[in-house]
């Protein structure tokens, strides 16, 4: 496949490295400082532009692809107001846009572990749930994305949990999950979710051992997105 890196920071080098090395072209490595090269693209060529930039530039890095009919993977996080929009120039531009929060496979089983103890803690009314998301010191954004995604599916499995805050917010009340952002070298992304009562706590957590397991799941969807049109989400790729 003919690649397009928008993004070529941490995860696009990586990524850049292994879709080589599973014999895939990189047709250019786009940061901000070389933006101008898109203009000389051949965009007919490119099978899918693989998106790890920054929250501010997600949005126009994606839907210049977009408009040019290049499907769209996409990894960046705290840019998600903007998604609406994305998906309608998607169904306009007859593409295809795939956005994870996470693309480890081992993040996206901890998804499905995570909602299935929400609904088993729906009734257990003397426990607290809060989430706590460690990340290297270079990070943009907080709460991280696949914090975001738990909370969500907490939200989901317990009635009475309504919203999450981060956890120095005075807003926080017992309808929250609140969420602590830590920033400590070399973290590439710990989360860990914890139910805590009088009697006893329950703890479950996933910790990434480097970025290998984003990039991997980034260049496995590329392959397969490739002639699907549409919104696409890691539970289509990973048929769960
Ligand atoms: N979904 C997932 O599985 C994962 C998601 N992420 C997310 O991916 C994103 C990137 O992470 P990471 O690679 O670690 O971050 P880095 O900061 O290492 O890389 C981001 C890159 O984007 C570039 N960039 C900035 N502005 C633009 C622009 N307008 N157009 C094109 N490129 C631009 C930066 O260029 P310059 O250096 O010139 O400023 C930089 O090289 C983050 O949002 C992170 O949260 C990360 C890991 C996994
Ligand atoms: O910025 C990162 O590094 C990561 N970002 C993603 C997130 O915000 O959840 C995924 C992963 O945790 C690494």
């Amino acid at each position: 496949m003919n690649i397009l890196l928008l993004g070529y920071g941490k995860m696009g080098k990586i990524i850049g490295e292994l879709a080589e090395s599973r014999g895939h072209h990189i047709a250019a490595k786009i940061n901000i400082d070389n933006r101008q090269e898109l203009e000389n693209l051949d965009k007919d060529s490119i099978d899918v532009a693989i998106e790890f930039s920054q929250p501010d530039a997600a949005f126009e890095n994606i839907s210049w692809a977009i408009k040019k009919g290049i499907p769209v993977v996409s990894g960046t996080t705290g840019w998600l107001d903007r998604i609406p929009e994305v998906e309608k120039l998607t169904q306009d531009n007859d593409t295809a846009f795939f956005y994870a929060s996470n693309f480890s496979v081992g993040v996206n089983i901890f998804f499905k572990v995570n909602k299935f103890l929400a609904g088993l803690m729906q009734d257990q009314k003397d426990y607290s749930v809060s989430l706590e998301e460690i990340h290297h010191t270079e990070k943009k954004d907080a709460p991280s994305g696949t914090a975001i995604t738990l909370a969500e599916g907490i939200i989901d499995g317990i009635p009475r949990v309504q919203n999450w805050k981060m956890s120095d917010d005075s807003d926080i009340t017992e309808q929250s999950v609140p969420i602590t952002s830590k920033r400590i070298d070399p973290a590439p992304g710990t989360h860990i979710i914890r139910y805590q009562s009088e009697i006893d706590d329950i703890e479950i957590s996933h910790t990434a051992h480097s970025r290998k397991g984003f990039a991997l799941g980034a260049v496995l969807v590329s392959e397969w997105i490739k002639n699907k049109k549409g919104i696409l989400t890691m539970d289509d790729f990973l048929s769960f």
